[in-house]
């Protein structure tokens, strides 16, 4: 322990050298004005260090008393650190009055592994000296440490005022801390770094040495290309990094992918973390073959995928044994348990001697990235949209998605590793059920028919909604047959679409204009990772903590005729069915289908995320339980609108419920969302029975009037509230403690949270005592 205190110790002052780095740039040319912009941010930075501070005391306690690894405690000095570090130069370098000056600053901060090394690059007018070479060498090149002459001498060819007048204290020097390396792709990278090459660790004589001939550390050339939740060639940074590596040690580059369920996550019923459903499961084993085919048409049999089973650790060993592998390159993961299974993989090949890198290829932002303002003018409730937008706005502008490789380095012929699999399949990562006679229920098929699991067809899909669907989303997207809306989510969530593409090519084609909403889709994601990150067990508790005293149903039944589609409500019904067939449904939909179990049946909105979870094809461990939180009250949100599953508006001429009810298709529109308000000739006529058996359609399972079932339950929600006034607010809001590091200012204070009017109206019924 006293190694990672004297470890902060040293890692807590670089804000001095900073200081003086800073007042050294700032004592240049640079007008009064500036120079109190930059005393006030740096006074700002050395608060947030004050801040961090503070949380590490924290969780040093907790690691004392057993609840946090020592490995986590490790990465939350890294991150503290580091995050101050690099937001604090990426800021200063913004303040300074010459692209020289402000060149020589991020060049001394990449040197110091402050920053990235592309942030050095990403400074204007250096990226297109730095860049002139074809578009992969220019990628390529934008990924190498940063060399300060050639800066300089760019500068120059500029005819930029050498700032011969800054002198800039280089901290890598001074006081290279010893923190725990991230080069491993650990999930905690600073603020500011996006992408590119995570903060070198220091280098050893023998790295130094193998950098001057372009070998890995290890002695080997080859490298290993870690496929995990990036099934494309497209805008892939972990791709092109380790394609430009493998050149430059003149090795060759293997793709790699390892099924090992068990460190993904827990099975559904227990743990904060969630192995990817059964419908994911064979979009995954989809997405793997068709990009295994994809990477030998374009790139020849040597970038065929070498598919495994087993421990990652074991695995990966083996295979960069095999084929002479000195590193491994990989986009990261965001999830509690995948984060914490990277970490730990990174760090044993490390010790192993392999180079790791993980890379942003996932999201548009890193959860970590992010930091709510919650304290200038006030746009929303803290854990809602527009806050995070705005913490989002002011990071730097996101990269231009990358292209394809156009070539790769890989061998002449397919990898032959002993132990390996012929093919996706083979892994057997999607169990199928045996019948007594032998035969196997492929269930998956129904989704194969449904999608083309492919990058191509990610594409092509992209570019059918941006010229059809982007214009109609503002006015269509709610309509249940998802007329309006770009289908799109499983191929973004298996990395088969990049989310970075999908937002620059919304841009380019007017999205802002054509639809607010649409153009903000892709910051939900991202604020749904946001909150997994800071609540990492929102999967399975409530975020409002009092909520958890709330009473719910338990009733199989019920449970059981939602799951399957047999409500007897034929728009719930119908979104259920069209789940389970199909592994999607429309977001009215799942709305729908979400508040009637909470709010209607009153089941506890668990059995609802879990069920998602193993049966959408987009199951996305964040957004399903930011989701599910919100649909059952208790998350940093709460759906202040009501979703009556009678409603006709997303459904207005009922072919979306005949499609999927046939037992209905033929009851004329008037009845088809209230059934048993039919007249019983009309029933007839249509065809219709009400019954339990599979002929008939299933009478409803609840005859209460809806509103007394919504009522209920907000009674149950006031109940649970009044055993925790300390949480609720003097005006009846509810609020939460801010995870430390989810905003600017607040670490660890309580905060008020969106609570809906008449939740807080009935509170004071409840609890008896006025607001
Ligand atoms: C109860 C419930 C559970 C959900 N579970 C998931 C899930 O597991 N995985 C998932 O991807 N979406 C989930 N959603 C969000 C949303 O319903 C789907 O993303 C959307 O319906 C997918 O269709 P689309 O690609 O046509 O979306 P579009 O409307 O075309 O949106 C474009 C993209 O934006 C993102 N997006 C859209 N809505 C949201 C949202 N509310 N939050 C975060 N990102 C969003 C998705 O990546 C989507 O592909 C859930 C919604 C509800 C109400």
């Amino acid at each position: 322990m006293s190694t990672t205190r004297s470890r902060f110790a040293r890692s807590g002052k670089p804000s001095k050298v900073l200081v003086a780095a800073a007042s050294s740039c700032a004592a240049g040319p640079s007008p009064a004005d500036r120079n109190k912009e930059l005393a006030s941010r740096m006074r700002e930075a050395l608060a947030a260090n004050k801040a961090a501070y503070k949380r590490l005391k924290h969780e040093t306690l907790l690691f004392r008393q057993g609840e946090v690894s020592a490995e986590a405690l490790q990465q939350q000095f890294a991150l503290a650190f580091q995050s101050q570090a690099s937001t604090f130069y990426l800021e200063l370098a913004e303040l300074l009055p010459s692209p020289g000056q402000r060149a020589q600053l991020l060049s001394a901060a990449s040197r110091a592994g402050w920053i990235a090394p592309d942030r050095a690059l990403d400074d204007g007018e250096f990226r297109v000296d730095l860049g002139g070479g074809a578009p992969d060498q220019a990628v390529s090149d934008g990924w190498r440490p940063l060399d300060l002459s050639r800066l300089q001498a760019a500068a120059s060819a500029m005819a930029v005022e050498p700032a011969d007048n800054v002198k800039i204290t280089s901290t890598s020097e001074q006081n290279t801390p010893e923190v725990p390396s991230t080069s491993g792709g650990g999930p905690e990278l600073p603020p500011g770094i996006t992408e590119g090459e995570p903060r070198p660790a220091k280098r050893t004589r023998r790295e130094k040495k193998a950098e001057g001939n372009g070998r890995m550390a290890s002695g080997g050339t080859s490298v290993l290309y870690w496929l995990r939740q990036d099934f494309r060639l497209h805008d892939n940074p972990a791709l092109c990094a380790a394609a430009a590596a493998a050149k430059r040690a003149g090795g060759k580059l293997t793709f790699v992918y390892v099924c090992s369920l068990e460190e993904d996550g827990d099975n559904l019923e227990t743990g904060t973390s969630w192995r990817p459903g059964g419908a994911c499961l064979v979009w995954i084993e989809a997405a793997l073959a068709s990009m295994d085919a994809d990477l030998a048409a374009r790139y020849g049999p040597g970038a065929r995928i070498v598919f495994r089973r087993g421990a990652y650790l074991q695995e990966l060993s083996a295979v960069a044994a095999a084929v002479g592998a000195g590193a491994v390159y990989y986009n990261r993961r965001y999830e509690p348990a995948m984060t914490a299974t990277d970490a730990s993989v990174a760090a044993a090949l490390q010790q192993q001697g392999l180079e790791v890198k993980g890379y942003a290829g996932l999201l548009m932002r890193e959860p970590q990235e992010v930091r709510v303002d919650m304290t200038g003018r006030w746009v929303g409730h803290f854990g809602t949209l527009s806050p995070f937008m705005r913490a989002c706005e002011r990071l730097p502008a996101l990269p231009k998605p990358l292209p394809a490789p156009g070539s790769l380095p890989v061998a002449d012929r397919a990898p032959a590793v002993p132990g390996s699999m012929p093919s996706a399949a083979a892994l057997g990562m999607v169990e199928l059920p045996v019948r007594p006679d032998g035969s196997v229920v492929d269930w998956g098929q129904q989704l194969r028919d449904a999608w083309d699991i492919s990058e191509s067809a990610a594409l092509a899909l992209m570019e059918k909604f941006m010229s059809e669907g982007l214009a109609t989303y503002e006015a269509a997207r709610h309509f249940a047959d998802a007329r309006a809306v770009s289908l799109l989510s499983a191929y973004v969530h298996h990395g088969q679409l990049s989310a970075r593409l999908l937002a620059h090519e919304t841009l380019a084609r007017g999205g802002r204009e054509l639809s607010k909403t649409f153009s903000r889709r892709l910051i939900w994601r991202d604020l749904a990772y946001w909150q997994l990150h800071h609540w990492p067990h929102m999967a399975v508790r409530p975020m409002r903590t009092h909520y958890s005293e709330q009473e719910w149903n338990e009733d199989a039944a019920a449970l059981k005729a939602w799951q399957t589609g047999r409500t007897g409500f034929p728009l719930v019904d119908a979104g259920m069915r069209q789940l389970w067939r199909t592994g999607w449904m429309q977001q009215s939909i799942r709305m729908v289908c979400a508040a009637f179990l909470t709010e209607y049946l009153n089941i506890h909105w668990l059995h609802g995320c879990r069920w998602f979870h193993d049966t959408l094809v987009d199951g996305d461990l964040a957004i399903n339980s930011m989701m599910w939180q919100n649909a059952g009250k208790s998350g940093l949100d709460q759906w202040n609108f009501t979703l009556l599953p009678t409603s006709s508006s997303q459904d207005p001429d009922g072919a979306y419920i005949a499609r999927w009810v046939p037992e209905l298709a033929q009851l004329p529109r008037k009845w088809l969302h209230q059934p048993w308000l039919a007249p019983p000739d009309v029933l007839e006529a249509a065809g219709v029975k009400f019954g339990a058996e599979p002929s008939c359609y299933p009478s409803r399972i609840t005859t209460t009037v809806p509103q007394e079932l919504r009522r209920e339950n907000a009674r149950k929600i006031a109940e649970a509230r009044a055993k925790a006034p300390e949480l609720i607010d003097a005006s009846g809001y509810d609020v939460v403690v801010v995870p430390e590091g989810a905003t600017v200012k607040q670490d660890g204070s309580k905060m008020r949270v969106f609570t809906k009017s008449d939740y807080r109206k009935l509170l004071s019924t409840v609890s008896g005592s006025p607001l």
